[in-house]
């Protein structure tokens, strides 16, 4: 499947040349009365300078573990068990809780999929956007003045108006809006956005997708956006990490990936995404089986069980990261050169 031209390298490619973040073979595991969950296994991937970095893959897969790990908001009952997070010198995935307070709303920001995780429904939008800059060395009313400039970049109509009103007065889009503009304003190296769109409509959600592509480019921020959107992953990101089972299965740039995705677990992604199927049908198609077992996750290719192509040595060896194409890696055995596949 390889051609001749793909070097025999593994878990390299793609390589950036000057990332922001590199998580390096980062495993984090939940302790749970029934035993422990790996949740992530080994991952390694960069977040490019000023670049967006799609996290795509099914319910269940670690794309929030990632997330929220990249963060600092990891729950009580999980443990870094291996691996870094290396971020201009420092490594994340060991900071202390103070180091954290500092870095979160300074170099790094999430928004998360309900705006109102984030937005106190007791405060006006106005107190909540003057308080985020508590840092600022500045007025009251310098911050107020910036709270209303960072409402019109994200386009809220009436942004003057808004700072008097409650959370609750605003729409799911609005107030999407405004934890944009709250993450912003902190002027973040890197933003983090964990499904920010699953609960908005489908013409909402195309608004705020252009609305972030333009403040990431206005802003030159990077953005790490976690999304079962394939569609919207395609909009947005320049990068892209397929994970499933805990693993990153599949990397590269969007275009490459998209057009001729090198993981069948990627395929079969493709395959059931509802923006590529053209026929009417009442059930949307899924890949057929269930995520392994976190607990006891296979020897092997984790994929196996599910996956048309497996054969004999998907069972027996853990395939690595190969490269795949031009900037793209995938954890099968397919991609192997020394496969013969033909
Ligand atoms: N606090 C926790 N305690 C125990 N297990 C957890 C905890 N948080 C997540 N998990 C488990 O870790 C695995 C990865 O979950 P995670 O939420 O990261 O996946 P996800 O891809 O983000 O899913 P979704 O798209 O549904 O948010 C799952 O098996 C999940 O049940």
């Amino acid at each position: 499947m390889a051609s001749a031209a793909v070097s025999h390298r593994t878990a390299e490619a793609p390589q950036t040349a000057d990332p922001l973040v590199s998580v390096e073979g980062l495993s984090v595991d939940f302790a749970t009365p029934r035993g422990t969950i790996h949740a992530l296994r080994d991952i390694s991937l960069e977040v490019p300078k000023g670049k967006v970095l799609g996290l795509v893959g099914e319910s269940g897969c670690g794309k929030s573990t990632l997330a929220y790990s990249m963060i600092g908001l990891l729950a009580e009952n999980a443990r870094v068990a291996g691996g870094a997070i290396r971020m201009g010198g420092q490594d994340l995935a060991h900071l202390k809780p103070k180091a954290w307070r500092d870095l979160r709303g300074t170099r790094i920001a999430m928004i998360f999929q309900d705006p109102m995780t984030s937005l106190n429904p007791v405060t006006t939008i106005g107190k909540q956007m003057i308080d985020i800059q508590y840092r600022e060395p500045i007025s009251r009313s310098e911050k107020r003045a910036r709270a209303i400039e960072f409402l019109e970049q994200v386009q809220l109509p009436d942004a003057a108006a808004k700072l008097d009103v409650y959370p609750h007065q605003l729409s799911g889009g609005m107030r999407q809006r405004v934890c944009i503009a709250m993450a912003l304003l902190t002027r973040p190296d890197l933003l983090i956005a964990d499904e920010p769109t699953t609960a908005l409509d489908a013409t909402l959600e195309l608004q705020i997708v252009t609305l972030l592509r333009e403040l990431q480019e206005t802003f030159g921020c990077s953005v790490l956006f976690v999304s079962h959107h394939l569609g919207t992953v395609a909009e947005l990101c320049d990068e892209v990490a397929v994970m499933y089972a805990g693993e990153v299965v599949e990397r590269g740039h969007v275009r490459e990936v998209f057009h001729a995705p090198r993981h069948p677990y990627t395929q079969a992604l493709f395959d059931c995404d509802p923006a590529r199927i053209r026929q009417a049908t009442r059930q949307l198609p899924t890949i057929p089986g269930t995520l392994p077992d976190l607990r006891q996750p296979p020897a092997g290719c984790a994929f196996r069980a599910r996956c048309s192509k497996a054969f004999g040595r998907c069972a027996a060896e853990h395939p690595p990261l190969h490269a795949a194409g031009p900037g793209q890696v995938a954890r099968c055995h397919l991609n192997d050169p020394a496969e013969d596949v033909a």
